[in-house]
């Protein structure tokens, strides 16, 4: 556990209902830099839990901060965002208390399969109803009689904390199970990691979006994530407002702004889309695309080559705002295991998506890593 909260956190007394929130600096969770596998937007769901009479259990993968009401009330009582289950008893007058084993739990799946890294259990305003311990287990085969793997486990958390824990289990993971014992509530469960996808869909699929997250692809950096994270730029479909893509603050310098991906495997990129949707008074001017081959006879030469084994794919291009760009590129392309989109000056880019095929070579990476994690 990198985290160590427990207890209840004091009650509400009016203001800011973060101000007391207990989450330790941000520094001492770096998973947190990768993307959240459960999350709603990529597919993620809970798709059973054992109870959630207080607050419904698909709160826990909401992508935003869980919030507050004070004044809201329903009729099963106070409004909550995140999964509440209600207080266990226990079996008789002079047993009153739950079992220890006794606890409620959730099952959630994935949006992308993948190796999870890291978990955080955001207990946020459950202060003196949140659990007391939580466990969390995985599982590619979640079917009756699945076999079940420990990522965290039973370990005691705080209420109204970020609880965060290290998970080191090399498995391509579909599924989770959130245990809470013996009941409560928790606001969002973040399961941060890799991106690990099925070969043979891939194979099926011959051309696809080499960069789109669902598909293995990465953000690795930026030169910016002042309005909102690069990662965004690879999610599925289009965005429906400004915050649903990535947009740089703006540049008081002579300097650009600049994307960098790492692609599903070496392969080579022939279609270029690129969306500005939403941005219409802050798109960038015009955009570049430049690949490296990391895993390339080329790589040897990269200390020497000024541009550090950038070849540009596309040179600057104007952009127009709030739209999808399209480019075919020259069939002599080079194959590419890295992308960079420079843009100019700065602004918001959507979507990035960089349709191609795997190389040989990058259909047997994908092909040994599938085997390696399937554990
Ligand atoms: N004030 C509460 O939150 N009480 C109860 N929870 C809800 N959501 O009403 C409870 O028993 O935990």
């Amino acid at each position: 556990m990198i985290t160590r909260f427990t207890g209840a956190a004091p009650p509400y007394r009016g203001g800011d209902p973060y101000a007391d929130y207990r989450l330790q600096d941000q520094d001492a969770v770096p998973f947190t830099d990768l993307p959240d596998l459960a999350d709603r937007r990529l597919g993620g769901s809970v798709v059973a839990a054992s109870d959630e009479f207080f607050a419904e259990r698909e709160n826990l993968l909401r992508p935003e901060r869980p919030a507050f009401d004070p004044a809201a009330f329903g009729h099963k009582g106070k409004v909550m965002d995140g999964w509440e289950t209600r207080r266990r008893r226990g079996p008789s007058a002079d047993r009153p208390h739950p079992g220890e084993d006794d606890h409620d739990w959730a099952l959630v799946r994935l949006g992308v399969p993948g190796v999870v890294h890291g978990l955080v259990v955001d207990t946020a305003h459950f202060r003196g109803n949140h659990p007391r311990a939580v466990a969390v287990e995985g599982t590619a085969t979640p079917e009756d009689g699945a076999s079940w793997t420990v990522l965290v486990p039973r370990t005691e958390v705080g209420g109204h904390a970020a609880n965060a824990f290290r998970v080191a289990v090399p498995r391509r993971l579909t599924h989770l199970r959130l245990r809470q014992y013996p009941d409560g509530g928790i606001a969002r469960l973040r399961a941060h990691g890799e991106p690990v996808p099925d070969p043979e869909w891939l194979a099926a699929l011959g051309t696809f979006d080499l960069a789109a997250l669902e598909n293995g692809g990465r953000a690795e950096d930026a030169s910016d994530r002042f309005y909102s994270p690069p990662v965004h730029t690879i999610h599925p479909g289009r965005p429906r407002t400004m915050a649903e893509g990535w947009e740089t603050r703006r540049r008081r310098d002579r300097g650009h702004d600049w994307l960098r991906y790492r692609l599903a495997a070496q392969g080579v990129i022939r279609a270029v889309e690129i969306d500005t949707g939403s941005y219409k008074g802050n798109a960038p001017g015009w955009a570049a695309l430049s690949v490296r081959d990391a895993d390339g006879a080329d790589g040897a030469d990269r200390e020497t080559d000024p541009a550090g084994g950038w070849r540009e794919v596309l040179p600057r291009t104007a952009l127009q705002p709030d739209t999808v760009h399209r480019f075919v590129l020259p069939a002599a392309a080079p194959p590419a295991t890295h992308a960079r989109l420079d843009v100019y000056p700065d602004g918001g880019i959507a979507r990035l998506r960089l349709y191609g095929s795997l190389t040989p070579e990058g259909a047997r990476h994908l092909a040994g890593l599938a085997r390696r994690l399937a554990g």
